[in-house]
């Protein structure tokens, strides 16, 4: 039996006994056991933490760099109590681990724990591992091929076309938070795409969808700028879930709304579909919800929003069928929709204005394409244009939102190597064991990109270097912002669609351009979940934005 002091003496003492048990089975884990005695890493003398603070002491990504400058393209760090991870950079391992072995690694518990939190539900695509997770996939890619995700261009269109709008009523603002609009356009596009949601984030900010999901990311995010510790301890002990957040009351109200949403949106498809059952209708009853709410009502039959072929495809299967996914499935994959599709793009929208504004002249050049091609382009026109596509690829390269990708093994294996580390031509890498791609690491790489990679030049991309065209890093079209293997982002060409209308529709109207204030131009990424821009005076503690200037170019579109 556990005993618990109720002093606040027999407290003390309590918790500084598990604090000396914790640091003696650390720098006992940290003296004996290393598996790869042949691999290089920088020294640390955190015995708790490893590496951890060093980490987030810097810019995303910054301390990466030098230790891949350092080290080469593995090298191993300290986690958590004295645990080695790995970092990879050679192509050889990475393709193994990411591509190759598949299901062989996955994401650990820690992480499976948030993503449990944020998708509202065990179901959602973001914490499934194995065969779930296949058929989640399966479906999720028959939702977003090619021709579907042009066949969605015209709701892009309607929201980009929105956004000039916005963008006229408000220009006579010294400054514009570029983040806060990019995050309202591609709320709206995701919930028009995949729902047919309307929700109106571009008209009205700060709607309660918006304002939750921003909550949420704050709230989950803000254990990892500070000391790691509740992010090491979700971890290492995903049971206590619920005691790390800060606040669990105002974590479950945002995610109930949500929850909600995603409510409004399935039933008001399955009623429109006609596959409605009595058990839904009590269901809805119960919830109170509107299946006739303004803000679902956008929907028509035949518009094949992504929950459409959903709902039809699953609609399809004998019930009996393993690919057949039921509502709390189907649920929990809107919310994934609503978190992948919007953060991630808004974001990297954002860090591709920043470019474009502190390099005019690139601006300049891509929107003379633009106009080459003129605003009633079609879709196929415009995803070929090739500075366009330069210029998004440039800027995706230097500023992956997402940083990196972690994954654990879950069996014994063998990585090769595409060149021996000290004799060794591959590594035994038992089970239980962290691999890092540092994503900013792989898209910078002097050896394929030359001296100047850390600079923004999109004309690499058209006359690409021998070795980038060589290159066999796994990713998407080159970068690695989008993961890669089994868990590549399944709406990566969806997320460049949107991007290339909206710079389609933005760069011929107006010149963006960076704010007068000097202090307000120094811009500074840290992670917010994702990497977010961050006036530098203001901290990283302060909320993100990125402050633009943004003058008009022509008369503002008379709408019909
Ligand atoms: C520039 C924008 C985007 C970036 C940088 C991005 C990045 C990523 C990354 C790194 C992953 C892998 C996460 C992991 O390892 O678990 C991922 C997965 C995913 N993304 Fe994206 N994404 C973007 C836009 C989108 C959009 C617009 C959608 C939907 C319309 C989307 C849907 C998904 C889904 C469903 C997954 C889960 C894939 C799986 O687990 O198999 N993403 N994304």
């Amino acid at each position: 039996m556990l005993f618990v002091p109720s002093s606040p003496l027999g407290i003390a003492v309590l918790l500084g006994s598990l604090i000396a048990v914790a640091a003696l089975v650390a720098w006992l884990r940290w003296l004996y056991h290393d598996p790869f005695p042949y691999i290089d890493g920088p020294p640390t003398s955190n015995l708790i933490f490893g590496h951890f603070p060093e980490i987030l002491r810097e810019e995303v990504g910054i301390v990466y760099h030098r230790w891949h400058e350092q080290y080469g393209p593995v090298y191993k760090l300290r986690g958590f109590m004295g645990a080695t991870r790995l970092i990879f950079s050679d192509p050889v391992a990475v393709r193994h681990i990411m591509v190759t072995r598949g299901y062989t690694y996955g994401k650990h518990e820690g992480v499976r724990v948030v993503f449990r939190w944020m998708e509202g539900s065990k179901y959602g695509m973001g914490s499934l591992e194995g065969d779930d997770h296949k058929r989640v996939r399966k479906m999720m890619l028959h939702t977003f091929t090619p021709a579907h995700v042009r066949s969605l261009h015209p709701t892009v269109r309607e929201y980009a076309d929105q956004f000039v709008d916005v963008l006229f009523q408000e220009r006579k603002q010294a400054e514009h938070d570029m983040l806060g609009y990019n995050r309202s356009a591609a709320l709206d596009v995701i919930g028009a795409a995949s729902y047919g949601y309307a929700t109106g984030g571009l008209q009205k900010k700060n709607t309660p969808l918006a304002v939750a999901l921003e909550t949420i990311v704050t709230q989950v995010s803000n254990d990892t700028i500070r000391v790691p510790l509740p992010a090491v301890l979700r971890a290492h002990f995903p049971s206590l879930e619920w005691y790390l957040l800060a606040d669990t009351r105002l974590f479950h109200r945002n995610l109930e709304k949500l929850r909600r949403v995603a409510h409004e949106v399935l039933y008001t498809r399955k009623k429109a579909l006609g596959v409605l059952t009595k058990e839904d209708e009590k269901l809805i009853e119960g919830m109170g919800i509107d299946l006739d709410s303004e803000r679902v009502g956008n929907f028509a039959l035949g518009i094949d929003d992504v929950l459409s072929i959903m709902l039809r495809d699953s609609a399809m299967l004998d019930p009996d069928d393993p690919d057949k996914l039921n509502d709390e499935w189907i649920l929990a994959q809107i919310l994934v929709l609503f978190w992948a599709g919007h953060e991630s793009t808004a974001t990297s929208m954002t860090w591709l204005f920043y470019e474009l504004s502190r390099n005019l002249d690139v601006q300049q050049k891509v929107r003379e394409e633009l106009l080459g091609v003129g605003l009633d382009c079609d879709v196929r026109t415009l995803l070929e244009l090739p500075y366009l596509n330069a210029v998004i690829h440039e800027s995706l390269r230097l500023h992956s939102t997402s940083g990196q990708t972690i994954r654990w093994s879950f069996a014994d294996d063998v990585i090769p190597l595409s060149t021996p580390i000290n004799g060794h031509k591959s590594i035994v890498l038992p089970t239980g064991y962290e691999t890092v791609f540092n994503h900013s690491t792989l898209n910078c790489r002097p050896e394929i990109w030359g001296e100047d990679s850390f600079k923004f030049r999109p004309e690499r991309w058209i006359d690409m270097p021998a070795a980038a065209k060589e290159d066999t890093m796994p990713g998407w079209e080159g970068v690695a912002n989008f993961a890669s293997g089994h868990r590549l982002c399944v709406g990566a060409g969806f997320a460049v669609m949107e991007i290339k209308e909206v710079l389609l529709r933005l760069l011929t109207h107006f010149e963006f351009s960076l704010p007068d204030d000097p202090e307000e131009r120094k811009i500074e990424g840290w992670n917010r979940l994702l990497t977010k821009p961050f006036v530098k005076r203001e901290g990283k503690k302060a909320a993100p934005r990125l402050p633009i200037k943004i003058t008009p170019l022509r008369a503002a579109p008379v709408r019909a």
